[in-house]
């Protein structure tokens, strides 16, 4: 059983459907990543796992667990880690102060995952007490990251996290989702950079209009002439 199956998901915005029957699974322990082109409904996928946009048919199954239409808060309490691709800090609070909230559907704030975010993210560990929206846009993703680490997910949904990143800062980025992985958690991930989040993930997905077109290992798909021609730049 994988731990996470989308099966035939319909979903969309209120009345507006933009996810057409998607099929996407994660093994535990999988690194799996969906490209494809603006607007072809990818960041919709994650939103609707973590039921922010709306389910309107299909499964999504997380550890056997039917988790479609179940409300933000509720997924964060089955484990499910979210970055979304943008405002995913709270600018005027502090590092510490977004960490903190990153637990917020637990009792207490565990200590030694915030030890364990800061080990992660030294740069973070350096400037607890600064304002999130002072720290540079690597920080600010990092700390994104971290915030959605304090829950101690299983899986990662990470949207773009390479966005709006420096070029020089890209491959650090690809580094830090690599060493996550390593680590033991498994990752979801939509990106743009296309060729570079395919050459690091075990499977990929390409989506386009809200629909399926190819899966396959990441290898394979930037290896397969159709998908290079219509989706990869050649
Ligand atoms: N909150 C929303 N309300 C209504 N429509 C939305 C909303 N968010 C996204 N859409 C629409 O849903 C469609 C898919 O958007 P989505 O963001 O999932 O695509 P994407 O593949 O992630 O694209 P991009 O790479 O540009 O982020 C688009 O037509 C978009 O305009």
């Amino acid at each position: 059983m994988s731990l996470l199956e989308v099966v035939d998901l319909d979903a969309g915005y209120g009345d507006l459907q933009v996810l057409s029957g998607v099929d996407i699974h994660v093994d535990d322990g999988e690194y799996v990543t969906i490209v494809g082109p603006n607007g072809a409904g990818k960041s919709t996928v994650m939103k609707t796992i973590v039921g922010i946009a709306t389910c309107l048919g299909g499964s999504i199954e997380y550890r056997g667990t039917d988790i479609a239409g179940m409300a933000p808060e509720e997924v964060a309490h089955e484990r499910i880690g979210y970055v979304p691709q943008s405002d995913n800090v709270f600018p005027t609070l502090t590092v510490e102060e977004n960490l903190r909230l990153g637990a917020y559907v637990l009792d207490e704030v565990p200590q030694d995952r915030k030890r364990e975010v800061y080990d992660r993210f030294p740069a973070l560990a350096d400037r607890p007490g600064e304002d999130a929206g002072s720290l540079s846009g690597g920080q600010q993703q990092m700390l994104a990251m971290g915030c959605a680490l304090m829950l101690d997910p299983d899986v990662l949904l990470l949207d773009e996290p390479s966005a709006g990143l420096a070029p020089d800062l890209v491959d650090d980025m690809f580094d830090r989702v690599d060493e996550i992985n390593d680590a033991g958690t498994t990752i979801l991930m939509v990106e743009q950079n296309a060729k570079e989040a395919l050459r690091r993930c075990d499977r990929g997905y390409v989506l386009a209009n809200g629909q399926n077109r190819y899966e396959d290992d990441g290898d394979a798909l930037l290896d397969d002439e159709e998908v290079r021609r219509e989706f990869l730049g050649g």
